[in-house]
């Protein structure tokens, strides 16, 4: 049986639920449930904190779990990346009250807030920096104007919270993070492992992609082609009128609207794009 944590609770947790129940595995009926068994396909689930989860899977108690890479780093377990799952995408910044030009340098000496002390410890070791690291559970925003702290470190998704508390990021991102799919380091890939990797690529590449289907004057076709060339091939099918035939080819989701467009003005018609649930590619 393939054990697999998931984050139970959190930024990561409705979207890890929906991903792995497009996947076609049993969803948890109550939000309290820790475990939930998947006979079916022989894979047992745990649901965890996400801070936690690294550690479970780099200890080998896990064969498998979701969580943000920041969170990832921070555990400092040893955990390797089998797939970035393309959701909860976030930087992690240093960030300090605005009005006046921050660099990473200026940290030296300061009172650093953060909920990842690990990573922020590393990147100020990279940076030759010597600073006092201040451990909060969140909220970390609030630190400096509570006077606990000169600056900190936190996650950043819109910016939003950082604005709010007039704070400015400085420096590169200490790391760019989104979900991914972590093995223990080194662990070598089962067959029930690559199965639930496939089967989460899937939906991720199905994200990505959208089918379109169309009919295309004869005439025109080589065209048409050039601008859906599908992953291997497009689909070119007859139509009862022989002037005719109907195309199907997948094409980059971000891209559809600007291809339906240039199908249009080719001559195609009946343009219609569908979403992909899942696929193996
Ligand atoms: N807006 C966001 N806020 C917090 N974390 C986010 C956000 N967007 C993405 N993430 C990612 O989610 C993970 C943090 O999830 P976690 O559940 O620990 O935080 P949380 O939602 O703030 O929950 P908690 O209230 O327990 O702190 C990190 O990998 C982080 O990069
Ligand atoms: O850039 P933004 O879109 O504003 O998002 C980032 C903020 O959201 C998270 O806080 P959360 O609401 O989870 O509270 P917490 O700090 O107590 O964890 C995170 O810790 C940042 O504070
Ligand atoms: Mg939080």
């Amino acid at each position: 049986m393939l054990r697999v944590a998931v984050p139970n609770k959190g930024a990561l947790a409705a979207a890890s639920a929906e991903m792995l129940s497009e996947a076609g595995y049993r969803k948890r009926h109550d939000g309290k449930d820790l475990t939930v068994l998947d006979p079916v396909n022989e894979v047992e689930f745990f649901f965890l904190r996400p801070k936690d989860i690294a550690i479970y899977v780099g200890s080998g108690e896990l064969d498998l779990g979701i969580t943000g890479r920041d969170l990832a780093l921070d555990s400092g377990a040893p955990v390797d990346e089998v797939l970035a799952l393309g959701f909860g995408a976030s930087t992690f910044r240093y960030a300090a009250p605005a009005g006046r030009d921050w660099k990473p340098a200026d940290l030296h000496g300061k009172r650093l807030a953060t909920s990842y002390p690990r990573l922020v410890r590393d990147d100020l070791a990279r940076h030759g920096v010597e600073a006092e690291v201040i451990r909060l559970d969140g909220a970390v925003e609030i630190s400096i104007q509570l006077g606990v702290a000169d600056a900190i470190a936190d996650v950043v998704e819109s910016g939003r919270s950082l604005r709010q508390h007039n704070l400015v990021a400085f420096g590169e991102p200490i790391c760019a993070s989104e979900a991914v799919l972590l093995q223990r380091a080194g662990s070598d890939g089962s067959r029930a492992k690559s199965q639930l990797a496939a089967r989460l690529q899937g939906v991720v590449f199905a994200q990505h992609y959208m089918m379109l289907d169309y009919d295309c004057p004869r005439e025109i076709l080589e065209r048409a082609i050039s601008i859906t060339p599908g992953l291997e091939s497009p689909t070119v099918a007859p139509l009862a009128d022989e002037k005719w035939v109907a195309v199907r080819a997948m094409v980059p989701r971000k891209e559809v609207n600007r291809i339906m467009d240039e199908l249009a003005e080719t001559g195609a018609k009946a343009v219609l794009a569908s979403d992909i649930r899942s696929c193996r590619l």
